[in-house]
């Protein structure tokens, strides 16, 4: 244990450890976790129904972890898109979403990312910082819109199956009910597909998954996505077929529309025939572009063509809306220009 450790963060197990190590009544855990996630305080010295001694020692102890979002840039359709800063001092982005009785928060899992996914600002990166669960939920604390947010989605920079251990952590402190007692239906966490890590993830939680799959040839999507070569799509397909995603929990599939690399009629039949015996739904995402990139979406009316042929072959089929274009609320690329990336 040392000084930089913070309390946010813990769950009630983690606490009650701590509380023993520190000569504390393990049942203070509970009253801390409350005051941590319910009361969104981490002062000690604010904990009233903590012996005064005791408080003092968990001041002395443990540090904050909270902090304020450094920047924030908005713009013109709502979206914000906030810098935060983490505690090495890498910067992560979070982009709140305001969609009439919907607020998302877009969150991110680390500061860059290793998998190198090459239409993407933060892959360029490389992997600085795997964020720790404080980190991640600082992004939905410390947010000015807090009270406002209905859904959160880990599809903000980097890999969420890369850093499987603190945020299941910060899931579980969202989702328990003496944490901040969200339903699990109103998070999504987005993978590029970490094959190891996703059994985990489908088995600790019970929030919805998104799959990032843009092309569903084997060659083809190693050119684009480095992880296929490691951990293939169709692997990722396996797994899905194992679980039931007909009830509360679902699963769809993120494909960005690449003008002449993804979008012809073979890409229509072999999604099909890879989605086959999975219920699901593909959400098709209009390019970003991020310098240097050779990727173009199609036009609007291609975009609708390629839809309709996909929701002719059964499987639902939704046009994502562009949101922040104009502040570059996707993915890295606002804290790739701080660090002089591009
Ligand atoms: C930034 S990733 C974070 C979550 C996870 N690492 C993943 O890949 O699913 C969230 C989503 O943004 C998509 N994305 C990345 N770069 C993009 C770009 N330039 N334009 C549109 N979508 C992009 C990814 O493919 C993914 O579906
Ligand atoms: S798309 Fe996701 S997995 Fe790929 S580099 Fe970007 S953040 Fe990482």
């Amino acid at each position: 244990m040392t000084h930089q450790e913070s309390l946010y963060g813990k769950t009630p197990d983690q606490l009650a450890a701590l509380c023993g190590e520190l000569g504390m009544p393990r049942f203070a855990a509970r009253q801390i976790a409350r005051w941590l996630y319910v009361r969104h305080t981490e002062d000690p010295l604010r904990m009233t129904d903590i012996a005064a001694a005791h408080r003092q020692r968990l001041a002395e102890w443990f540090s904050p972890a909270l902090s304020a979002p450094e920047r924030v840039t908005e713009s013109a359709d709502g979206t914000k898109k906030y810098l935060f800063r983490t505690l090495e001092g890498h910067y992560v982005e979070s982009a709140y979403i305001p969609d009439g009785e919907r607020a998302t928060l877009c969150v991110s899992s680390q500061a860059g990312c290793r998998m190198g996914c090459r239409f993407c600002a933060t892959g360029r990166q490389g992997l600085q910082q795997s964020l720790t669960a404080a980190e991640i939920l600082n992004q939905a604390v410390s947010l000015p819109e807090r009270d406002k947010l209905t859904n959160l989605v880990f599809m903000g920079m980097g890999e969420p199956l890369d850093n499987t251990d603190e945020v299941l952590r910060a899931l579980e402190i969202i989702t328990a009910e003496w944490g901040f007692g969200w339903s699990p239906t109103r998070i999504t966490l987005s993978t590029a597909g970490v094959v190891p890590e996703l059994r985990r993830f489908l088995d600790a939680t019970k929030v919805h998954l998104a799959v990032s799959l843009h092309n569903p040839f084997h060659e083809e999507r190693m050119e684009i996505m480095p992880v296929e070569r490691a951990w293939p799509i169709a692997e990722v397909a396996a797994i899905l077929r194992e679980y039931d995603f007909t009830h509360q929990r679902r699963v769809s599939f993120e494909y960005i529309v690449m003008s002449g690399l993804n979008d012809s009629p073979r890409h229509i039949r072999e999604l099909t025939r890879l989605l086959n015996g999975i219920k699901c739904r593909i959400n098709l995402i209009r390019f970003h572009r991020i310098p240097d990139s050779p990727y173009f979406s199609p036009g609007d009316e291609a975009m609708v063509r390629f839809r309709d042929a996909l929701t002719a072959r059964g499987i639902q089929t939704t046009i994502r809306a562009s949101r922040g274009e104009d502040i570059q609320a996707a993915c890295g690329l606002l804290s790739t220009r701080l660090k002089g990336g591009i």
